[in-house]
């Protein structure tokens, strides 16, 4: 399918970071980005890659790449160590490097290193980025590392920061389409509630397949509880033992996913699910940073409003947004927040 054409098509080219360009991710995300697939087949992109130190010469070995693809739509790439440089006027940031769990090392001790990080990028945003930037974390724990960038960026207003669940989105889509038979296109209306780890809520209550209430088409409640949920909440770990890498092509797609629907809209009768700051729809505390449905237009997310959640389905969003308030707490607690 050949990408769409942006609405603002034929106009200066949209500037774009992306952190950690020389990791997995990055190797798969940013031919995507140079080739039209996230804003448009008309929409110049010039690239800005950021990379620590150790790294720039294999980003620079990526931007060579990405030179010999003779993209027609790429009006540039320069690569850096420097956040400041990195940021200089970017409209898009996709924030993906971030540095993993090491042996030993607790889950405090990695919310202190990406706080490290995330607090760095956070100002330098704030200082150097377009006005209207649009800013998804990638990088783990994302939920938290957004909540973390946007404190530390002043003058940003924090909808403008986002948490990537479009992974845990798709996998949710994939599932059910390949339990009922239909193609990918027939199913609708699938949440992915909370945060981007294994206490997520991947929610069928109000999907379709194919215009029909996905319960009924399933119509199997212990394959949700037992098969669906389960596996979607635990897709990554499943895809790390099996490759013995974690998931990096279906993380950029996902990514490319996410930003395309943020900036270019969602398609009409469906939503998808972003991690965006809370406004207390659904009792999620305001200001975490929680995946909920979400569509778009014009360039901004908006919550989808009205959505039952059962005694079941409550249950299940107060374990993830529990979790959410957990690290926020922990890393208030380190001085993260500002
Ligand atoms: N939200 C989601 O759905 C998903 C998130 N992830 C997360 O995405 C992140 C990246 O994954 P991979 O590309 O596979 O990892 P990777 O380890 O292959 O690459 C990460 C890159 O980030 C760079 N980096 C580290 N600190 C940096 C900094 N301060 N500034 C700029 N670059 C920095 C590293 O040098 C490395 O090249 C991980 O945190 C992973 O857990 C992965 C899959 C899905
Ligand atoms: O589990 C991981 O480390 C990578 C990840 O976020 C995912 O695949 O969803």
């Amino acid at each position: 399918m050949s990408p769409e054409a942006s609405p603002e098509a034929g106009t200066a080219p949209t500037t774009v970071t992306v952190t950690g360009a020389a990791g997995q991710i990055g190797y798969s995300l940013l031919p995507r980005i140079a080739s039209g697939a996230m804003l448009g087949a008309d929409r110049p992109v010039r690239l800005r890659l950021l990379e620590i130190p150790a790294a720039v010469g294999a980003a620079a070995g990526v931007a060579m790449e990405l030179d010999d693809c003779a993209f027609p739509l790429l009006a540039g790439i320069d690569v850096t160590d420097d956040p400041a440089t990195a940021f200089d006027g970017a409209d898009v940031a996709l924030l993906v490097g971030s540095r993993p769990r090491g042996k030993g090392m607790e889950r405090a001790d990695l919310l202190q290193a990406n706080g490290a990080i995330f607090t760095a990028q956070g100002r330098a945003l704030a200082e150097n980025a377009a006005a209207d930037v649009k800013v998804l974390v990638v990088g783990n724990p994302a939920n938290t590392n957004a909540l973390i960038a946007l404190h530390n960026a002043p003058g940003i207003p924090a909808s403008r920061f986002t948490a990537m669940t479009r992974l845990d989105h798709n996998r949710a889509v994939a599932q059910l389409a390949r339990r009922t038979g239909v193609p990918v296109t027939g199913i609708r209306g699938i949440t992915v509630w909370g945060n981007h780890s294994a206490t997520q809520y991947p929610d069928l209550t109000a999907a379709t397949v194919d215009g029909r209430p996905a319960t009924e088409v399933v119509g199997d409640p212990a394959w949700i509880e037992e098969f669906f949920i389960p596996t979607v909440q635990q897709r990554g770990a499943a895809i790390i033992e099996a490759r013995g890498a974690s998931s990096a092509a279906s993380a950029a797609s996902a990514a490319v996913d996410h930003v395309r629907d943020w900036v270019l809209g969602t398609p009409e009768g469906t939503w998808t699910s972003m991690a965006v700051v809370s406004d207390g729809s659904y009792g999620v505390p305001e200001g975490l940073v929680s995946s909920f449905p979400v569509t778009c237009s014009g360039g901004e997310w908006r919550i989808v409003q009205g959505l039952e959640l059962d005694a079941g389905s409550r249950a299940r969003l107060d374990v993830t947004v529990g979790e959410l308030a957990a690290e926020r707490d922990a890393v208030r607690g380190m001085g993260l927040l500002g």
